[in-house]
């Protein structure tokens, strides 16, 4: 086997949005002060009540009420969290102009690893990943209930999302065969790894500050909260929960890349950061107020993380995993090159449906099947023209064998899910699909198609075998040997 295609669980160490942070080096005795202020001692005021149109649950009015009372938002505020198809969502209050700050959210009010370090189990999170500390703060503060300043905000978040990671094995069924499915059980024995340890090392130990049960069904509650709902790219803030500012919803429609968010000062004469939301599109009253979450999430990813897929071609993709084998005879110098050129043993190549193949693929794919009398260009002479000649058909041998290799691969991963193309596209057509279901089958038949594009690729190269210029050609054309109708001019003496 000169080439392995396996399935590629993206790296559940480094959630896409839960990008680590430092851990912070020291507590912040400002930061406890600021957050006892929050503390809910007063009845809430009957201000800024939410208009009964959507009918927000009763603890979204509350919890509004609560950002009322605590001057996050004024009467003059363009939106309001509203009941919509996506669960909660935020409804323009009044016509929105594109790029209008719709919301603004004080550093206060947010949660991130330094409200942790500051809070009462911020002595014992020290050492903690920074979503591992957040996770454990949003467990604990949900336990406490009425004790805890953050329940309005908690009572808001949902129980689950229809991610991945909340499916039950019925469900994980429709998705076999796929890198979801994968991808979806890495990330949860990640997450249960990760409780198992912080269980015994944090949670055991300080009975005191966990005086309740916290279930590994707890942790995943609040891997999921944070996947789905933090922000990052934000400045020095790679992993942070904005109450409100979360409520906000995906469109598949907003295609801008411009961010919509972003961090400022609170004014000139305040030092106070303000987490700041924008309309990317104008927007009239009544209707929500939406985003673009990520443009470059395929939609296995999006199911993952959001618990929603889309509908354009292009979020249908498929990771190629390639491999240089311990066992090959020439490993050493294969992986020199494969180094030399910013790739390593293992290579990931992200598969888009109606794209190109990535540009490294195929260089890469040969240098994996180089072998025989190919095996010359590994040798130390070629180490800095060998990408170069890679980037062409080396000879008809290793061009068929890398065909080979994709093509079988491409026809052992489709052999693995349950249903056709065919069959998805009937089911998706009849329409009435359960939201999961509809995802389930999105991704199966996205996945599909993807390989099925791979497989023409290779199979039209296969048809070109003769008529390709391999390295040999080449090199006697730039000798001059070869005439213009591919005959080998000899030297004849006179
Ligand atoms: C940041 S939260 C947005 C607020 C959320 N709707 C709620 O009720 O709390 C992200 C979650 O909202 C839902 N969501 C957002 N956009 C969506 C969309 N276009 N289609 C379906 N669900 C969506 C998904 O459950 C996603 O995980």
């Amino acid at each position: 086997m000169v080439a392995l295609f396996t399935l590629c669980p993206t790296s559940p160490s480094s959630p896409a949005s839960l990008s680590p942070l430092k851990t912070p080096k020291h507590k912040s005795s400002h930061r406890t002060k600021t957050l006892t202020s929050l503390h809910y001692t007063k009845p809430l005021s009957a201000n800024y009540t939410l208009s009964s149109e959507s009918d927000p649950p009763a603890a979204v009015q509350t919890f509004w009420r609560w950002f009322s009372d605590e001057g996050v938002i004024t009467s003059k505020c363009a939106v309001k969290p509203g009941a919509v198809p996506e669960g909660l969502g935020l409804v323009a209050q009044r016509d929105i102009a594109r790029n209008e700050v719709v919301l603004e959210v004080p550093k206060k009010f947010w949660i991130n690893p330094d409200t942790v370090s500051g809070s009462e189990i911020g002595c014992v999170c020290g050492g903690l990943k920074p979503w591992i500390a957040v996770a454990l703060f949003l467990i604990r503060e949900k336990k406490l209930g009425n004790d805890s300043i953050w329940r309005f905000y908690l009572d808001v978040l949902p129980e689950n999302t229809d991610s991945t990671i909340y499916w039950s094995e019925e469900e994980l069924s429709e998705i076999q065969g796929t890198q979801l499915l994968s991808t979806t059980l890495g990330v949860k024995e990640y997450v249960e790894s990760e409780f198992e340890k912080v269980e015994e090392e944090v949670i055991s130990p300080h009975k005191q500050l966990f005086p309740f049960p916290v279930a590994l069904d707890d942790f995943l509650w609040a891997f999921g909260m944070l996947r789905s709902r933090a922000f990052s790219r934000l400045r020095g803030q790679n992993l942070v929960l904005i109450p409100l500012a979360d409520l906000i919803n995906h469109s598949p429609n907003i295609t801008t890349e411009e961010y919509a968010w972003e961090i400022k000062g609170a004014g000139l004469f305040s030092r106070e950061l303000l987490f700041s939301l924008r309309s990317p599109v104008s927007v009239k009253a009544g209707e929500q107020v939406m985003i673009q979450y990520d443009l470059e999430k395929s939609n296995a990813e999006l199911a993952l993380d959001y618990g929603f897929i889309e509908s354009r071609s292009e979020r249908n993709a498929y990771t190629l995993t390639l491999q240089i084998s311990e066992s090959d005879e020439f490993f050493g110098d294969k992986l020199d090159i494969a180094e030399s050129n910013g790739m390593g043993e293992t290579a990931y190549f992200d598969i888009t449906l109606g794209r190109p193949l990535p540009a490294a693929m195929i260089p890469y794919l040969r240098l994996v099947a180089l072998r025989g009398t190919d095996a010359f260009l590994l040798e130390s002479i070629f180490r800095n023209s060998v990408w170069g000649h890679l980037e062409l058909p080396v000879s008809r041998a290793n061009e068929e064998l890398i065909c080979q290799v994709i093509r079988a691969a491409c026809s052992s991963a489709l052999s693995g899910y349950h249903t056709t193309i065919e069959e998805d596209e009937k089911l998706t057509e009849g329409g009435n699909l359960d939201r999961r279901l509809q995802i389930a089958v999105g991704v199966r038949e996205g996945e599909k198609k993807v390989l099925q594009q791979i497989d023409g690729i290779f199979k039209e190269r296969e048809l070109e075998l003769d008529e390709l210029e391999y390295y040999q050609e080449r090199r006697l054309k730039d000798l001059g040997l070869v005439g213009e109708q591919g005959d080998i001019i000899f030297w004849e003496p006179k």
